[in-house]
């Protein structure tokens, strides 16, 4: 596994190409803006998404999937609403058995497929693996020390990915539970949005940590219902990345959340991003499939009826602490 083909430039396929180059691969990093290929190639530098860090040499950009295509390993990395379509491109041009390390977080639209199910779907051949955990790209960017999940069936062809992207300062953790690290890593989005609004609300600490506790239960049910298992969501890929992503200003979700929280509307929030926030996008399809599996996430559908039903604020929140008390398993 010497060449590590990144399919996605933004902020985090740019931090990933970043780590697996400091591991020692060639890398090839692939981005759909041709202006976006020419900048990272002659600054080493992705002034739109990842503007502060400086990439080694030894990292190639381009617009030819391809080139990613034929690497060794190919890490999947745009946003989740998007990759069904990225990996129906990619689709004539995959060689059996090939790993697709999926690193976007998120449940699709419509289908309420998880990323593996995308995948599985559009590269019927591919090895799938699930990268997740608490990781702000710009950190590991930098070379911060980060510990992520490896999630892949094959136990062995997992480690070999750990060992083909591992770094002392980047630290996969191997697990065979593909369901519960994509779940953790796509409903810890929606969470972190339900904490920044009680934030930017003023309602404190106290409700932020029962959010974060309650949200883990949330989690958990829906992961255990799609046949991950609970310690996996206890771990880097559930509990680390809700830590992360529930309590930090860095995050997008939680400072969308903080905003919403102070009142301002989705649209003017989203209007001054060019960052994806998965959260925003994921919430209806969480909901929606976790209604169909009779399971009860009432933090998420907060959320979502904020965010996609013009749910009023506080008669929302009013309504999420009247429901019954009820015992605290899970
Ligand atoms: N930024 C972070 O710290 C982390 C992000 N992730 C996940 O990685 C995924 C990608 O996020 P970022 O790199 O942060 O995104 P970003 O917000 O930095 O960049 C957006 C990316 O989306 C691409 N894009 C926009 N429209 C597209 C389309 N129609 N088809 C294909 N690509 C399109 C852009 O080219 C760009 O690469 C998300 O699922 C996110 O949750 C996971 C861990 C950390
Ligand atoms: O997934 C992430 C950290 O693990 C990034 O979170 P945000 O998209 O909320 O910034």
């Amino acid at each position: 596994m010497n060449s590590i083909g990144i399919v996605g430039a933004g902020a985090w396929g740019t931090a990933l190409a970043a780590t697996a180059r400091r591991a020692g691969r060639a890398v090839t990093l692939w981005a759909r803006e041709s202006e976006l290929v020419a900048d990272i190639n002659a600054t080493r530098r992705n002034s739109l998404y990842l503007p502060d860090v400086e990439l080694l040499c030894g990292i190639r950009a381009t617009t030819d999937l391809a080139e990613v295509a034929a690497c060794d390993v190919v890490l999947l990395v745009t946003p989740a609403q998007h990759l069904g379509a990225t990996a129906r491109a990619l689709a004539p041009l995959w060689r059996p058995g090939v790993p697709a390390v999926i690193c976007a977080k998120g449940i699709e639209q419509g289908s309420h497929a998880m990323m593996t199910e995308v995948v599985e779907r559009a590269l019927p051949t591919a090895a799938i693996a699930v990268l997740s955990g608490p990781t702000f790209a710009i950190e590991v960017a930098r070379g911060l020390p980060t510990a992520v999940t490896l999630a892949c069936a094959d136990v062995e062809l997992g480690q070999r990915l750990v060992d083909a992207i591992g770094t002392p300062t980047f630290r996969p953790y191997l697990s065979d539970d593909l369901a519960g690290a994509e779940i953790g890593g796509a409903v810890k989005n929606v969470l972190a949005i339900a904490c920044g609004i009680v934030e930017g609300r003023g309602l404190g600490d106290n409700a932020r940590a029962a959010l974060i506790t309650r949200g883990m239960a949330e989690l958990t049910r829906l992961a255990v219902a799609k046949g991950g298992r609970p310690e996996t969501l206890m771990g880097l890929a559930g509990l680390g990345d809700l830590i992360l992503t529930a309590s930090s200003a860095q995050s997008r979700n939680y400072s969308l959340g903080f905003a919403l929280g102070e009142g301002r509307a989705l649209a003017d929030i989203l209007a001054e991003r060019r960052a994806v926030t998965e959260g925003v996008w994921t919430a209806g399809a969480v909901v929606e499939l976790a209604g169909s599996l009779g399971i009860e996430m009432p933090i998420c559908a907060a959320v979502d009826a904020v965010i996609n039903q013009g749910a009023e604020l506080d008669g929302v929140i009013r309504a999420l602490l009247s429901r019954p008390f009820r015992s605290e398993g899970i």
